[in-house]
């Protein structure tokens, strides 16, 4: 077997989960389809409580995986992962992968869906929060060709347990400029439920910060095709 084939455990997976979003991937798109699949196997393990033998088993097969791509390792200015502008969660599976509806000079609009692999118990983990809208945030304070800026601080409240397996509204607001400092503002719903608000600053970057920094928000997508 070459390292790009590999094996598939299908006596030991029946996944169970169904995501109700449109496919996230274009199918004909083997990254995306590698994200996605990686985002079962997350969701698969956190929902399971396999025998021991299908653990261990599975265990192998998963090392077995990472030892094969591990051949196909590049720099961070090549991977694919988290650079892939045009799929929702740009191919990485840190973040639960957001689908963004709408982004504009100042108002960015988005879906989510958490399930239990991002679970605090029966709602998402509270440390999730920032990193959807750490994503959102910044996605929009760096949008049209602004010069890129980074997260200096986000301030979240949390105003009821966000639910697992259904749709979450997140929205992101541009709230204003002061030199190098852009405020923004954010919001997460279920519903008419507001689950969680944030504040966040996000401050552009000198010359200086810049270097060796390969920087340059919705440009991935060309870069990686
Ligand atoms: C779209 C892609 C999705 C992925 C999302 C990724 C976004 C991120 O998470 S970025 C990673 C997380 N953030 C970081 O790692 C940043 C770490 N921090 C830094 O690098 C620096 O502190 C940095 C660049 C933010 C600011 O440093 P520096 O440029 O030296 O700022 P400095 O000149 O001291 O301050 C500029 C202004 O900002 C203010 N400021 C800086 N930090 C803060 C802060 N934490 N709180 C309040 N004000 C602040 C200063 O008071 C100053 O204000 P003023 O101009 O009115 O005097």
């Amino acid at each position: 077997m070459d390292a790009t084939t590999v094996s598939t455990t299908d006596d030991i997976w029946s996944p169970s989960w169904d995501d109700p979003f449109e496919p996230t991937t274009d199918r004909d798109d083997e990254f995306a389809e590698l994200t996605d699949a990686l985002r079962a196997v997350q969701e698969a393990v956190t929902r399971s409580r396999p025998t021991p033998d299908a653990a261990g088993r599975t265990a192998r097969t998963l090392r077995d995986l990472a030892a094969r791509l591990a051949a196909f390792e590049v720099g961070e200015d090549e991977q694919i992962s988290g650079r892939r502008w045009d799929l929702a969660g740009r191919g990485q599976t840190l973040t639960p992968a957001l689908h963004l509806d709408e982004v504009t000079d100042n108002r960015a609009r988005g879906r989510v869906l958490v399930g239990r692999f991002h679970s605090g118990r029966y709602a998402m983990n509270g440390g999730v929060t920032p990193l959807i809208f750490d994503e959102i945030l910044a996605r929009l304070a760096n949008s049209c060709g602004r010069p890129w800026a980074r997260t200096a601080y986000l301030h979240v409240n949390y105003r009821a347990p966000a639910p697992l397996d259904v749709e979450l509204r997140v929205e992101a607001e541009f709230a204003g400029q002061d030199g190098r400092k852009r405020f923004m503002r954010g919001a997460m719903h279920h519903g008419d439920v507001l689950v969680a608000d944030v504040e966040g600053l996000w401050i552009e970057l000198k010359p200086e910060q810049t270097q060796n920094v390969s920087l340059a928000v919705g440009r991935g997508a060309e870069e990686n095709s």
